[in-house]
């Protein structure tokens, strides 16, 4: 059985020709599998990558207890219910630097934010809530009664990390917030997976590329740049492959020559039932695929599955960034065929190759976010499919969130996705929406 078949038959009542938009996530959560090679890269490096092993803290942090506060460190047992304290400075803690000598009842040392607190003390008091005297080189300070409780504003030693405990887990995209957390543990390098290498092509002899003339019944081949600008936004490396005609030669290299370098390969168009179409007949000679029809808009037709990689004997396209080697797959190289219609391969690889990509990349699966906006509009929608409608999220005057379409949704108008900040998710059982009802929507955020 082919891997494609062995999946089909763990599913109940699967049928290709009536996929839902959740069926088609879940085949392809059980047939994508993880790349395997881990690289060690400095922190500047590491942006976007995924963590490949868990980042163990070196030492607690904050190393010390420290002060929270620019104010007074004093021993909080003194505090007295129904008494002020007064409290004799007798030295400064600065920042960076330990205070040394020992602090009697009575006493209390000036310290400031982030300094360690002297041996012994392990109260703060905030210097705007103190009265001050001076008499002479004798400095008192008075603190009001009911105003503290033993340990404020002193931060503890190993409260934000304990030493020998995860700062950051195996599966967790290097954001800019966990660099700066992997660099304050003083850490170098961070073992991260391996980035994808993913090749695409546009097929169709009506597309052009970039630089030919125009001519009648053609147009520009826009399905390789908003490919090319997703893929990086998820930090793959790209391999671009231009526009292949309709031609079982120029496919069948097209394909083998991407399956012998990148883990997935995206294709668009071809997909339907187009007559001179020869995609369709070269993905099934030369791959386990599957065909599917979904019952969602757009992107109707898609196909799905695995391409083996025969080697071949040299390679026309070189990766554009970097180099780390071929493929690993033995598998061959995971299949997205996607449907030709522009805003069909943007909304397909919003709702499926993106959550696979990001299993192929070692990323742990986590539910797409979506948040609820306020329709302004009346939006038809039969139940039985799922709708993707771009659409506009605002600010309404009443600090709620609101959405609205941005115009035609028809699946070759990539005018409207331009103007769109989100999709608008219309679900499977849903059907119409009325002014003012709440929808969901998935926000392109740093998706694209
Ligand atoms: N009888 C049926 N016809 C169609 C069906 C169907 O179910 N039954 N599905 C429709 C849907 S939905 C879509 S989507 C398309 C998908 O067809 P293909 O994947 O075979 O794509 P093409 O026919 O090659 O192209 C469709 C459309 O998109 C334009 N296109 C293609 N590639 C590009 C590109 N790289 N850049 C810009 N535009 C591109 C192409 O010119 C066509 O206009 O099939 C429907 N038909
Ligand atoms: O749904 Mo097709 O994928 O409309 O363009």
């Amino acid at each position: 059985m082919s891997t494609i078949e062995q999946i089909a038959a763990q599913l109940q009542g699967y049928d290709p020709q009536a996929m839902t938009a959740d069926g088609v996530q879940d085949f392809l959560a059980r047939l994508v599998t993880p790349v395997r090679d881990v690289l060690e890269l400095p922190l500047f490096e590491a942006l976007g990558r995924v963590l490949a092993a868990d980042v163990i803290s070196p030492f607690d942090v904050p190393p010390h207890d420290n002060s929270a506060m620019d104010g007074y460190a004093f021993s909080g047992s003194q505090l007295a219910p129904d008494a002020a304290l007064e409290l004799r400075v007798i030295g400064t803690a600065l920042a960076g630097k330990a205070w040394q000598g020992s602090v009697l009842p009575g006493q209390c040392v000036k310290i400031m934010t982030g300094a360690v607190m002297p041996a012994g003390l392990d109260t703060v008091v905030p210097q705007e809530f103190v009265q001050l005297n001076r008499s002479g080189d004798v400095e008192r300070i008075t603190i009001p009664v009911g105003l503290l409780r033993t340990g404020d504003n002193r931060r503890l030693r190993g409260e934000d990390l304990a030493q020998g405990k995860a700062a950051l887990q195996k599966g967790e995209l290097l954001t800019p917030a966990r660099l700066g957390l992997a660099a304050s543990l003083g850490l170098e390098t961070v073992k991260t997976w391996r980035p994808l290498r993913v090749a695409y092509f546009s097929t169709g002899d009506e597309i052009l590329s970039l630089g030919e003339a125009p001519r009648e019944g053609a147009v520009y081949d826009s399905n390789r740049y908003t490919v090319f600008g997703l893929l990086s936004r998820l930090g793959c490396q790209v391999i671009d492959m231009g526009v292949v005609r309709d031609d079982p030669a120029l496919l069948e290299a097209a394909f083998t020559d991407a399956a012998a370098q990148a883990d997935a390969i995206i294709t668009s168009g071809g997909v339907s039932v187009g007559e001179a179409d020869y995609t369709k007949a070269m993905m099934k000679k030369l791959g386990d695929v599957a065909f599917w029809r979904i019952a969602m808009r757009p992107g109707r037709p898609m196909a799905v599955g695995r391409i083996s990689s025969i080697k071949s004997a040299f390679s026309a396209y070189p990766a554009s960034t970097g180099s780390y080697g071929k493929s690993s797959n033995e598998q061959g190289a995971m299949l997205f065929g996607l449907p030709g219609n522009p805003v069909a391969v943007m909304v397909t690889f919003l709702a499926f190759v993106r959550p696979a990509l990001l299993r192929m990349m070692g990323a742990k699966p986590e539910p797409t976010l979506l948040l609820k906006a306020h329709s302004t509009e009346a939006i038809r929608k039969k139940p039985g499919r799922t709708e993707y409608q771009r659409g506009r999220v605002s600010t309404a005057p009443d600090g709620s969130l609101q959405v609205k379409t941005t115009g035609s949704q028809g699946s070759g108008v990539l005018r409207s996705m331009a103007e769109a900040n989100g999709l608008i998710v219309l679900h499977h059982g849903q059907g119409n929406v009325a002014v003012g009802d709440e929808v969901d929507v998935m926000m392109f955020d740093g998706a694209m």
